[in-house]
């Protein structure tokens, strides 16, 4: 069975180094790398009630993600799972604890390696699909004619042919979408951080997007964490799930492993009896942790 429960979470220095029979380290890496790796991560905010409290919305989180990965977070709605992107991001540091990437630890600023993309789109509106999908390239100090010819190559890659002219409003959800997937990619990121990313697409460009993004994926294997509220989502997706506890004080309460068959398409692979046995599976923690969720906000 898959279900890792907090001990597996505990297992994670073991799940990150293989069994080495002498025969093994012949021709295998003795580690698989790290790309991330959260160790006791707390973090704690003023609270939004004001009067001096303080709020911690995740407490002495252990997490690694591993090199080439999908990993996706699921848990009840705000429990904290935009807080641990923000710290894989660099964007707020943790009150306690530590961020490596890539065995190296991540102290003020921003993580080089990653590239973050938002429920919102952060398409520039007064620049066309191309311009904005260079506009990364330009600030690291690419020239213009090469950052638009591979910012051209990209709306190739996914699906944009032919739209670079197009300003982000002359543009459909889901042609923005992969704009900004473009726009994440083009940098050649290690890592990719997305927190909700289709959640506001209709079902049907949410499941293009999502084999999209699987078909990318594939093809160089980016350490990938993602956000959902979507099991399905999550699932069809992921190699490993990650379920959290309700806030306040949120950790990864299990974890579990997809071994479901690559390439997937995911509204195909949500019609195997693996996934729904995954889904039940994992569905039978998050639930619980859902339901003490809206106990807890209830007025
Ligand atoms: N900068 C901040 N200042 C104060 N409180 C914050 C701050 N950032 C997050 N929080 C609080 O921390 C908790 C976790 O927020 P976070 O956005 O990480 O949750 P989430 O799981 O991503 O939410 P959702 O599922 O609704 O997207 C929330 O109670 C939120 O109000």
């Amino acid at each position: 069975m898959s279900f890792t429960a907090a001990v597996g979470i505990k297992r994670r220095d073991a799940s990150v180094r293989l069994a080495t029979s002498s025969a093994d380290t012949l021709d295998r890496p003795l580690e698989i790398r790290e790309a991330l790796r959260f160790e006791g991560v707390t973090c704690t905010f003023a609270s939004n009630r004001g009067r001096g409290e303080n709020y911690t919305a995740v407490s002495d989180v252990n997490l690694s993600v591993r090199d080439g990965e999908f990993l996706s977070i699921v848990g009840p709605t705000g429990c904290g799972k935009s807080t641990l992107l923000n710290v894989a991001a660099g964007l707020i540091q943790p009150s306690a604890g530590t961020l490596s990437v890539f065995g190296q630890k991540l102290g003020q600023g921003l993580n080089r390696q990653a590239s973050y993309l938002f429920q919102v789109d952060a398409l520039m509106p007064w620049k066309t699909a191309a311009e904005n999908i260079a506009a990364g390239l330009l600030f690291h100090g690419r020239t213009k004619a090469d950052a638009m010819a591979s910012a051209r190559d990209w709306l190739i890659r996914v699906g944009l042919e032919g739209h670079g002219d197009k300003y982000p409003h002359q543009m459909s959800g889901g042609m923005r979408k992969r704009a900004g997937l473009a726009q994440a990619l083009v940098l050649d990121p290690r890592i990719l951080l997305m927190d909700e990313p289709f959640s506001a697409l209709d079902i049907q460009t949410r499941h293009f997007m999502e084999d999209e993004l699987l078909r990318l994926w594939s093809a160089d294997r980016k350490s990938v964490v993602f956000v959902t509220h979507d099991l399905e989502e999550a699932i069809s997706l992921s190699d490993r799930v990650i379920v959290m506890s309700a806030g306040p004080a949120t950790r990864p309460i299990a974890e579990f492993d997809i071994d479901l068959r690559r390439p997937r398409e995911v509204s195909e692979i949500r019609m195997t009896q693996r996934f729904l046995q995954l889904h039940a599976e994992i569905w039978q923690v998050l639930r619980g942790e859902v339901l003490k969720g809206y106990a807890r906000n209830r007025p």
